[in-house]
Order: C-alpha cells, then structure tokens, then sequence
C-alpha cells in the first residue's frame, strides 16, 4: 500500500478492509475494501439481497467476519467494540426496533450501551445547541407526546425519527442510517438533514447512507458504492455525484442499467 493510501486509512473515519462475511458458512461479503474520510456522504446501493445490511452490521460488530478489518475512527471493531461504538451511531431499520419498549426506554438504553456519563441525556449529548435552535431535540422531531408509548403503537416515521436521535446520542463520528430518512414527513427530514449536514461540513461525521431511493444519493452523497452480490461492483467519486446532482433522471437510468446487466 502507498503513503498516500496508508495516510488516509490512518485520518477515515471507516477503514474496511478485505472484509468477508457468512451466516452459517454461506459466504455473503466478499472482500470488502472501503475508506470514508470525514465530512462525506457515502451512499451504499445494492438490489435486494446484495448485502448492504450485512456490511452494516459488520461495521457495528454485530457480525462477526470471517476475515478482514473495520475500523471506526481509528479504533478496530473486533478488538476494542466497546470504543468503536462510541465513535459509531447506527440508525437501525424502523422495523428492526425493540417494539415493545417505549422511544425514551429505548433512547435509555443506546445512552447506556454507548456508556454517555448519565443515566438519562442532555441536550448536550446530541451535539451543539445551535445545531437545533432553541428546542429540545425531542420537541423539534414532535416526538414529545410518543415517549412514552410502545414503539409498536407510533407510526412508520415516528419510530424513524426515535432510531435517528438515538443514532445521534453521543455525536458520532460515524452515522449509518439503514433506510431512515423514508418514513419521515416533509418537515422532519429538512429538519434531519439539515443537522446532519452541519456535521459533515464541519468534518465531525461522516455518513453511510443505505437506500433503494436513488435521488437521495444523488442529492446528498459525495460518494457511492454499489454492491452486487456481496462485492463492491461499482464506485462513484465527488465529480460523478456532482453530475448526477445536475442530472438525476440521468444518474438514475445508469444505476438501472447496471442492475439489469447484473441480473
Ligand atoms: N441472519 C441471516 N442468516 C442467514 N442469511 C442471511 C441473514 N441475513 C441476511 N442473509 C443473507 O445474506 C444475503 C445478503 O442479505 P442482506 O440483508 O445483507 O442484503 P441487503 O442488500 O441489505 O438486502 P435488502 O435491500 O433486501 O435489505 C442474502 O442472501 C440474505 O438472504
């Protein structure tokens, strides 16, 4: 490996590499090589089944791989998955929640699991005031009302927006949001993306963003891989998301093309 490639492995934010995958010996993730340096969107893509859950998992060291390495924020997963955890904020599929536990029981517990100083949180734990106004983060997602209810009771995009501010809790260097911005309203994802924005052009974060919505990556990623069938079959850098800012329609039919030729 060069200087230069070894410098950048050392300053990301995720390093990944020759990272392979399997349940129950069945090989899912092939190689995975991966560098995100801080201050960028990197859009994750795949059709159903490509294993971009899969990666993100192993990215949290909630899988274990059988081979290769993550790295969050210079901190390797498999040896220290306390630290790396705390640099890591994974917005999990709304699906994916505790149901039966109430959005402040579980904002409770990722504050715990990510060892925040207190047994509850301040407003501080989610980053600078400015950052959201003059409100609570609670009040500014309207999540005040649903605390308290089962998860399983709120809507699609309000357990959203209780997985994106527990993913928030402890100002990660890393943020993966598997699906998150979908279920959100109109008001909730400005209000999201505009946060999240602020970090990663103050370089403090950097973003994973799993979707099957093409005009999201289009519009917010500086970067893109695809996967295909457990390995990195395609790459975009910051001047093809550029063009693809000045011709989604464009992007989109490329992305298609390529789904299609893989099939
Ligand atoms: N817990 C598991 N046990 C066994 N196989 C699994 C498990 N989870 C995923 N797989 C398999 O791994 C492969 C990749 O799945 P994965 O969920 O990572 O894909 P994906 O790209 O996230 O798909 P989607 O877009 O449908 O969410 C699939 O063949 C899937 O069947």
């Amino acid at each position: 490996m060069s200087g230069a490639a070894d410098a950048a492995r050392m300053d990301a934010v995720l390093a990944v590499s020759g990272l392979t995958v399997g349940y129950g010996g069945q090989v899912v993730l092939r190689g995975i090589d991966l560098v995100l340096p801080p201050g960028q969107w990197l859009g994750l893509l795949g059709a159903n089944g490509a294993g971009k859950s899969t990666l993100l998992r192993a990215v949290s060291g909630l899988v274990p791989p059988l081979a290769g390495q993550v790295a969050i924020d210079g901190v390797d997963v498999l040896a220290d998955p306390v630290r790396a955890r705390r640099a890591l904020g994974y917005a999990v599929d709304p699906a994916a929640l505790p149901m039966v536990l109430s959005g402040r029981d579980y904002l409770r517990l990722v504050a715990s699991a990510k060892g925040l100083a207190r047994p509850d949180w301040g407003r501080s734990d989610w980053g600078r005031p400015d950052d959201w106004g003059a409100d609570d983060p609670v009040v500014v997602l309207d999540l005040a009302r649903w605390m308290d209810v089962p998860l399983e009771t709120c809507s699609l995009g309000t357990r959203a927006k209780f997985a994106i501010l527990a993913a928030l809790l402890g100002s990660p260097r890393l943020l993966i949001l598997d699906e998150s911005l979908n279920g959100l309203d109109p008001l909730a994802a400005w209000q999201v993306r505009r946060i999240i924005d602020a970090r990663v052009r103050a370089g403090t974060c950097s973003v994973i963003l799993a979707t099957h919505a093409l005009e999201s990556v289009a519009a917010h990623c500086s970067a893109a891989i695809m996967l295909e069938g457990g390995a990195v079959a395609c790459r975009w850098d910051a001047a093809d998301l550029a063009a693809a800012r000045r011709d989604p329609a464009g992007f989109g039919d490329a992305v298609m093309t390529l789904l299609m030729a893989r099939r």
